[in-house]
């Protein structure tokens, strides 16, 4: 059986994934939160969960690329740095990064870089997104991971076109660009709503994820699939299939 190795096992994901492991067919290696030897989980798993901390993610990737083990990192929040760490480690080592591990937010980044590319550059495209009063990064991962959809659609990047701070005296809108905006409250597990807004009409796709059971789901199904696999940098639609 394919032992998982969970980085920030207590946290809400981490107690979310351990909970399904055995019933999609893998075992729990074991479990390191702050403090923890991420070498020593490292050794001992078949495949890494990252869901964690920013933070973390240096010590996390030198520890899969040590001991050759694949990672799947969940952990949202990134900077510029820490993407090249994962692309680093991918010419080393078997690596997911995805800042979404649901079926329903793969399909819908599908959906959105088509809208994007067939609705053209007069449909304005706006990204609003709540989580629950804990979360501590915005915008969510997966407003950025959609926001890239669309980008791509438009044959741009999303940091070409990101708006996602917006505040005062802003000015009218810039054709272009991709506006994000973030809620926080209550227990909200992740709303996603993309818009397309044109003269007189508007489009809207989006995702609600009604438990993070779902995303535990995502991840040891992901995780299953990236075991064994070579050195490469792999996507939840290769996964998933869609
Ligand atoms: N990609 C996806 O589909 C999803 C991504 N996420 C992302 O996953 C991340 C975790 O979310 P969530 O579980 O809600 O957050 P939590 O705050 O509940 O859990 C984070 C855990 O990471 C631990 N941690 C802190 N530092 C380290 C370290 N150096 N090494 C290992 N573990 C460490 C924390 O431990 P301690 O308390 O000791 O500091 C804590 O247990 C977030 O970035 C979130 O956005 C969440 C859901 C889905
Ligand atoms: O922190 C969360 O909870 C979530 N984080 C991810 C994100 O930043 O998009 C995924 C999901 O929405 C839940």
């Amino acid at each position: 059986m394919t032992a998982i190795g969970i980085l920030g096992s207590a946290g809400k994901m981490g107690q979310a994934i351990a909970g399904v492991v055995a019933d999609l067919g893998g075992t729990v290696a074991g479990g390191i939160d702050a403090g923890g030897d991420p070498h020593a989980l490292a050794a001992a798993s078949d495949v890494l969960v990252d869901f964690s901390t920013p933070g973390a993610l240096a010590a996390n990737l030198a520890a899969a690329r040590d001991t050759g083990t694949p990672i799947l990192i969940g952990t949202t929040g990134l900077a510029p740095s820490h993407l090249a760490l994962v692309r680093d480690a991918a010419a080393e080592i078997a690596v997911l990064q995805t800042g979404n591990v649901s079926l329903g937010v793969t399909l819908l980044a599908k959906l959105v870089q088509e809208a994007a590319e067939r609705l053209g550059p007069e449909w304005d495209i706006e990204i609003l997104e709540m989580h629950h009063r804990h979360k501590v990064d915005a915008p969510s991962g997966t407003a950025l991971l959609l926001g890239e959809a669309a980008a791509a659609g438009r044959g741009t990047t999303l940091a070409e076109a990101k708006v996602a701070d917006r505040a005062g005296l802003t000015g009218a809108r810039s054709e272009g660009t991709i506006g994000m905006a973030s809620m926080r409250g209550g227990s909200v597990a992740g709303d996603h709503l993309v818009v397309f807004a044109s003269e007189g009409e508007r489009v809207e796709i989006g995702h609600r994820a009604e438990n993070r059971a779902i995303f535990a789901r995502g991840a040891v199904t992901a995780a299953l699939w990236l075991a064994g696999k070579p050195a490469g940098s792999y996507s939840m639609a290769e996964v998933l299939g869609v």
